[in-house]
């Protein structure tokens, strides 16, 4: 058997940077609107510190404004509360973002909570998760879009597929979940407590995988021929001392079972910050009650 298709989040994502450019282009030229987006980040997490690095570049690359707020670990609760009010007040900026994990003493459903719905990017506030639970207009978590969108162009419709979600997190295995089931789509959402896993993943035609364990499924896991999105990113330390990049597949095996698989590094990573510009885009395109650009 050939192996699996390779899908390639840099390529995608980079399409989709240029297209969300242009759209920012036309927002500027035609209605003087500029989207922006606010970064908060809490602390000197190194990986978080990473990915708002590169949120900022791609943001202003893409032609939005971006606002950066970096402040230190033991910043109290109420002084990031009361900068996301300001933030919710300001109308340059159409989206905010609070870079999670947060420093244990921050609540952050409470932090969440406090970001004007209609500027949470993230799409993790209540309003936005019952919103795309119901099957409404909704700001959709950026990781499960982004892997929709790789789904979609690799299988077309998905309709009447079954599709397996490992993982029941609120941020990936929840709305992954949601945008399946509107896709039409016979869907299981599995987690650690779930009985016979390999059995029930054997099933799928489609498997996300978002359960935080590097390498937990295995190649005779997996239908032949069905389509793995691997959203894990774990750091582990290879056979020769070196740190590695791996995801939650284990990738050698699943390569050669699988119709196509997405790579880590590479694959749905970098789709999440091209969501992030995409949600930025629609939700300043909704705040001017301007068209919202098709993305
Ligand atoms: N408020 C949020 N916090 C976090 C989110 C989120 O969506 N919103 N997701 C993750 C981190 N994250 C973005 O914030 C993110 C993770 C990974 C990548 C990425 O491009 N990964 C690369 C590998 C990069 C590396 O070497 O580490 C890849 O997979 O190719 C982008 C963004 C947690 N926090």
């Amino acid at each position: 058997m050939t192996d699996a298709r390779l899908i390639d989040g840099n390529a995608f994502s980079a399409r989709l940077r240029d297209t969300i450019a242009t759209h920012v282009q036309t927002l500027r030229d035609e209605h003087h609107v500029v989207p922006g987006l606010a970064v908060v980040l809490v602390g000197e997490d190194p990986a978080s510190q990473v990915y708002v690095r590169t949120k900022h570049k791609r943001t202003v690359e893409t032609g939005m404004k971006s606002f950066e707020h970096k402040l230190p670990a033991d910043t109290p609760e109420r002084e990031v509360l009361t900068l996301i009010e300001g933030l919710n007040d300001d109308p340059e900026v159409h989206g905010i973002l609070v870079q999670l994990p947060l420093p244990g003493h921050i609540d952050s459903q409470k932090v969440i909570e406090a970001i004007d719905p209609a500027k949470d990017v993230d799409g993790f506030h209540p309003v936005n998760v019952g919103r795309l639970s119901a099957g409404l207009d909704a700001m959709v978590p950026c990781t499960p879009l982004g892997s929709l969108m790789l789904l979609k162009d690799v299988l077309g419709k998905l309709d009447g597929l079954d599709a397996v979600v490992v993982g029941r997190s609120n941020i990936v295995g929840k709305p992954m979940a949601q945008l399946l089931i509107k896709e039409s789509c016979t869907v299981t959402v599995a987690h650690s407590r779930t009985r016979d896993l390999p059995d029930v993943v054997r099933r799928a035609d489609i498997v996300v995988a978002a359960v935080g364990r590097p390498e937990m499924i295995r190649g005779d896991w997996l239908k032949p021929g069905c389509t793995v999105i691997d959203v894990g990113i774990n750091r582990i330390e290879a056979a020769d001392g070196t740190k590695k990049l791996v995801g939650d597949v284990n990738f050698a095996e699943a390569v050669k079972v699988a119709g196509a698989i997405t790579p880590v590094p590479g694959g749905v990573g970098p789709m999440t910050i091209a969501c992030l510009l995409r949600n930025t885009l629609v939700a300043c395109a909704r705040q001017h009650r301007l068209p919202v650009p098709p993305v």
